[in-house]
């Protein structure tokens, strides 16, 4: 059984994903972090994040492991673990150029077909190109500004600054960030982030729940 829940930056994929896999008793699987590990790898070895072929034999020289829990998800490059430092303002602005590459798309989405099922994927990408034939669809959507004033409990910068980076990633992700034609698509703004979880429970077919 898989659900996908992809969405906008933001717009609570991650804490809703984490909160509807503990409901469900399996993990949920975060490709954005596979992304962020990727672009933080390549930050760090100062690798052109452009150079699909440079970052590529980079990444296949140090592979990444996700680990995927309900709890949150977790990312090592052999023994190190990375998943604290790929939430910085320095990766959310190399990402999309990362994510932007075929070939690390397709680095990312062999990853993310290999694990084993059940569980809960969150992404943009995961209801139209990864898990097309998942028991259940959702995309999160909330206007930039109620965004930008969730995300700064989180980071430093004030919400105007964090609203137009925000509107930056979405645009530079579009191509990739189209909701599924089957996916419920659920206006996060209104919502408590329990009210979402409740939202996208009651809404997963009974043999889902059950299983
Ligand atoms: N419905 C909600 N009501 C209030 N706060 C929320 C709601 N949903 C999410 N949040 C808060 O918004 C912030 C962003 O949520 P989260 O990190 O889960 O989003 P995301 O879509 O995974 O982000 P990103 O795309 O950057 O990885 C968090 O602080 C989270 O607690
Ligand atoms: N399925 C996905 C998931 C993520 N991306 C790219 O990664 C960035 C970070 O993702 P978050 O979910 O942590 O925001 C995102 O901005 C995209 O560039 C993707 O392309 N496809």
């Amino acid at each position: 059984m898989i659900v996908t829940i992809d969405g906008v930056a933001a717009s609570g994929k991650s804490s809703v994903s984490g909160g509807v896999a503990r409901a469900l008793g399996v993990p949920y699987v975060s490709s954005g972090l596979l992304y962020r590990a990727a672009t933080g790898l390549g930050l760090e070895a100062a690798v052109d994040l452009h150079d699909a072929p440079a970052l590529l034999s980079h990444l296949q020289s140090h592979p990444l492991r996700l680990e995927p829990l309900a709890a949150g998800n977790r990312v090592w490059q052999g023994g190190r673990e990375l998943t604290g430092e790929l939430h910085s303002t320095r990766v959310d602005r190399g990402v999309s150029v990362v994510a932007a590459l075929p070939e690390v798309r397709a680095w990312v989405d062999a990853q993310l077909r290999a694990l084993p099922s059940p569980f809960v994927a969150e992404g943009r990408d995961m209801g139209t190109n990864v898990f097309p034939r998942a028991g259940a669809k959702f995309y999160l959507t909330a206007s930039p500004h109620i965004r930008a004033v969730r995300r700064a409990q989180e980071r430093p910068e004030d919400v105007p600054a964090i609203e137009a980076a925000l509107v930056r990633r979405d645009e530079l992700d579009r191509v990739q960030s189209a909701p599924a034609p089957d996916a419920v698509v659920i206006d996060t703004g209104p919502l408590t982030l329990d009210g979402v979880i409740q939202t996208i429970l009651a809404q997963l077919p009974a043999q889902l729940t059950s299983a």
